[in-house]
């Protein structure tokens, strides 16, 4: 376990991981000075995290090679971040749960000790700058001690990471199918086995957006031929998105990161299931009922689609395909901006009180984050407890 020294020289604070003890840090810990002084930044969130960027490429031109050209996400990234450090700087594990994850997921942007020196000492300058009057010899300290605690987790988590899986994995497109202007079904195979569970992401990196990573449920449950299949909409702004819909074509390399998500299925629970899907939110969930069936599962499973059009229900022929042999899925397709359309019209979450009561089923969401949220929010009201509504946020 790695030892940080952290201390004042002139002007430049230096954090340097030397060697172990995380209990120590731990102590030196200051959570209410932390988050005391983060509330002075928050209101500034984007002015900061631009100046921060901006002088860490200024100090170490070489880094800015590990960024994508478009930096606005990556901005957003680092205060989400730093709030979720700010926020669990008390409570340990779910600290440590975090910053493993974001160590893990460090890895495959090549992030090295060096690196979270270089951003340590662009970190502790920048809040310097912005905390002008305001800030403290005490709240330096805090600080310095928070980086160095964060840098050390991450990194541990890394290390121990590398042990077990590579940072990415190389992946050939081999099924590219369009099922419209903007939405294509991908098959991928890894080069290796990439270990993932039902109802879980993975990055993917498209070799036309270096250092860029876009989240995608895998639509399938895990099979012995390890493919992977995707459900990608090609949206506005989305670079990767747009050039695996577009651009992609079979014989093409993919990079793809290590699995994440907890909206996995719990077999051992026995109660039956609503899943509750809004447009290419679809692929986790077609998964989970995959899994469930894989494991034999004879749970009822109501698999509720949204789309905004009928010609947007992409995947129409594969779930009634799926429902034909398998009695126990029901599939509804609910369509809310065409009211030609033969079936169920609204938006899901306001149509989920008109056929069942819910409120002994576990549920899985995935779709749009505003339709996630009013979707969570009916169940409340329809008396579902909290507990048995399962969503993952894949806008990170
Ligand atoms: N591709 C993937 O692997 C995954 C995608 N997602 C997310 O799913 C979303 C899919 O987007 P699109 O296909 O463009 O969906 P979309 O915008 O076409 O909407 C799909 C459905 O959600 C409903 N909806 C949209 N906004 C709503 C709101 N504010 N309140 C209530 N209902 C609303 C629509 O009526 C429609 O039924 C994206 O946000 C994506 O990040 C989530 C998990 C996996």
């Amino acid at each position: 376990m790695p030892l940080v020294r952290c201390e004042n020289r002139g002007q430049g604070s230096v954090i340097e991981i030397i060697e172990p003890t995380m209990g120590g840090l731990m102590k030196s810990l200051n959570p209410r000075i932390i988050k005391e002084s983060f509330a002075l930044f928050e209101p500034r969130a984007e002015e900061i995290s631009a100046y921060f960027y901006g002088r860490l490429f200024a100090e170490n031109p070489r880094l800015r090679a590990f960024f994508p050209p478009a930096m606005d996400r990556q901005r957003s990234r680092l205060f989400h971040a730093l709030r979720e450090i700010v926020w669990s700087l008390d409570s340990p594990d779910t600290l440590s749960a975090f910053l493993s994850r974001l160590g893990r997921d460090h890895r495959k942007f090549g992030v090295t000790r060096e690196h979270y020196d270089a951003m340590g000492r662009a970190l502790l300058a920048t809040l310097r700058k912005f905390g002008g009057d305001s800030w403290t010899a005490e709240m330096e300290s805090a600080w310095r001690a928070a980086y160095a605690t964060a840098a050390t987790m991450m990194n541990e988590a890394a290390e121990q990471h590398a042990a077990e899986q590579p940072p990415w994995w190389t992946g050939e497109v081999v099924g590219h199918e369009l099922r419209g202007p903007d939405i294509a079904l991908i098959t991928v195979r890894p080069e290796h086995p990439l270990p993932y569970r039902a109802g879980q992401y993975v990055t993917i990196q498209t070799a036309r957006w270096p250092w860029m990573w876009r989240p995608y449920s895998v639509a399938n449950a895990p099979r012995p031929d390890g493919l992977l299949r995707f459900h990608v909409r090609a949206v506005p702004a989305g670079w990767v998105s747009g050039a695996l819909v577009r651009d992609a074509r079979i014989g093409d390399s993919l990079l793809l990161g290590h699995a994440a998500g907890a909206m996995t299925l719990d077999p051992d629970s026995g109660r039956d299931i609503l899943c509750v899907a809004g447009g290419t939110g679809l692929a986790p969930l077609k998964a989970l009922v995959e899994d469930a069936n894989d494991r034999g599962l004879r749970r009822d499973i109501h698999l509720l689609v949204g789309a905004r059009t009928p010609a947007e229900l992409y995947d129409l022929r594969d779930l009634h395909a799926l429902e034909t042999d398998s009695p126990w899925v029901r599939v509804v397709p609910v369509v809310s901006d065409d009211p030609s359309f033969d079936g169920m019209h609204g938006r899901v979450p306001d149509v989920l009180d008109r056929f069942h009561d819910w409120s002994d089923h576990d549920v899985y969401i995935a779709g749009p984050p505003e339709m996630v949220q009013r979707t969570v929010a009916a169940l409340d009201d329809l008396g579902v407890p909290a507990a048995r509504i399962h969503h993952d946020r894949l806008d990170r």
